[in-house]
């Protein structure tokens, strides 16, 4: 057997794909053992104005660079548009997606039915940004390809080993009966860095480490003895830590104030917390800390320093303040995990952050950190300090292959 799987992890604000070459040799295996071939992994970004669609081939280069300028915009419908045209004959083995929300009942890959896409719709209210987005590849396919492979892999999964009381949210009884407790997120980018600690730092693995998953969306876990002790997002992807467009963590009552105060219905709470706060918000400049930093070196007006200062100051304190909070359920901390695509970037952000950690026992090599090297601290720093690139994309390819080999040992016993 040999063809292609498609990956999709669509976040809130763009859509990622991979097509991965699945050989014989892999199927064989039951695992990827290492990663099957990517031919081609691309994004549609959403702007204000449109979109951009980028490919990337199987080297890497880019092959596929479209800025596209609609008030009508249909990105999915363009990128599948494209990948059928560019198919040359292989077989779609099967599609794998990121499924933010699993809700109290999925802690499991799962295949993709029509009543299986209803009950992931019906977890909407959960996770109203992502759910549906999430969801969209996987309908649109199933509408003109009802028989083909599609699994689910959630985002929520990775959680399911927080302590019933930790999952607890301090509001009357029937809320949690509703199915409104903590949850969990990037359990997909976790169950990779897990992975790959395993693999090169079993001790961490197997110890106290904070994995900072530090994308547009931004949580930390607490990973005890290779599994989730505690996160930092909870019933939705607003929870904890400070992020691109996003609040994180705040008082509940600035929300009774907005209700009370300015009127604010439902949809613009969920814009002012979902799409206008976080570094957007604090800085009144952008959500993407590339530019800030750009923006902070020209810039002359005090006003705005100060607000972009203050905005990648704030974004710093919480994650400080969490990983000292994660580190206290832990009772000690052992290792510190950078990913995603601040943390496998940001020098500047990990050496302020660190520099902060010292009575954790955290050094920093300084030059290993300016090169993202693998281990960013020093010998004698008693928390070893990692930078590591998150595959989410690999993660669910995985298990794609894992429901065709299944499948193929049913077939290949009923016969
Ligand atoms: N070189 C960089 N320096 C700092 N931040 C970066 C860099 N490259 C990307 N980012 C940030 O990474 C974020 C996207 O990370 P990613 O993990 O791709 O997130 P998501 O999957 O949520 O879209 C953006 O907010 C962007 O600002
Ligand atoms: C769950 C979540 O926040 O996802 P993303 O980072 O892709 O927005
Ligand atoms: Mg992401």
């Amino acid at each position: 057997m040999a063809g292609v799987i498609l990956v999709f992890n669509v976040g809130s604000s763009s859509v990622k794909f991979t097509v991965f070459d699945v050989t014989p040799q892999n199927v064989a295996d039951g695992t990827t053992g290492g990663v099957p071939d990517r031919l081609v992994h691309g994004e549609i970004e959403n702007h204000a104005d449109g979109f951009s669609f980028y490919v990337n081939d199987s080297t890497g280069a880019r092959c596929v660079d479209e800025r596209i300028v609609t008030a009508d915009p249909h990105p999915l419908d363009h990128l599948l548009n494209w990948l059928s045209s560019h198919a040359q004959g292989r077989t779609l083995l099967g599609v794998g997606h990121r499924i933010v929300h699993g809700g109290p009942d999925f802690s499991a890959p799962v295949r993709l039915t029509p009543a299986v896409l209803d009950q992931l719709e019906a977890l909407t209210p959960f996770a109203p940004l992502h759910q549906p987005v999430t969801l969209a590849p996987a309908r649109a396919i199933a509408g003109y390809r009802p028989d083909l492979l599609q699994i689910a892999c959630f985002d929520t999964a990775f959680h399911q080993t927080i302590p019933e009381m930790a999952r607890l949210l301090p509001l009357p009884r029937r809320y949690a009966q509703k199915g409104v407790r903590r949850y969990g997120f990037h359990g997909l980018s976790y169950t990779w860095i897990a992975q790959r600690l395993k693999v090169c730092d079993p001790a961490l693995y197997a110890g106290r480490t904070i994995i900072a998953h530090l994308g547009s969306g931004a949580s930390l876990c607490a990973l005890k003895s290779g599994k989730s002790l505690e996160t930092t997002m909870g019933f939705t992807a607003l929870d904890g830590l400070m992020m691109s467009t996003r609040s994180g963590m705040i008082d509940p009552g600035a929300l009774l104030y907005m209700i009370r105060e300015e009127g604010a219905g439902w949809s613009e709470l969920v814009d002012t917390l979902y799409r206008q706060s976080g570094l957007l918000g604090v800085s009144g400049i952008s959500s993407d800390m590339r530019v800030l930093r750009e923006q902070l070196v020209d810039e002359k007006d005090p006003a705005i320093v100060k607000a972009i200062s203050q905005a990648l100051e704030l974004f710093e304190y919480r994650l400080i303040e969490e990983i000292g909070a994660l580190a206290a359920v832990m009772e000690g901390l052992d290792g510190l995990v950078f990913t995603a695509g601040i943390g496998e970037r940001e020098s500047a952000l990990r050496a302020n952050v660190c520099a902060k950690l010292g009575w954790l026992g955290v050094k920093m090599d300084a030059e290993a950190n300016a090169r993202h090297a693998s281990v960013i601290s020093t010998a004698d720093s008693t928390v070893t300090v990692r930078v590591e690139p998150t595959d989410e994309e690999a993660v669910i390819m995985d298990n794609v292959l894992s429901f065709i080999t299944r499948d193929q040992e049913r077939v290949a016993s009923s016969c």
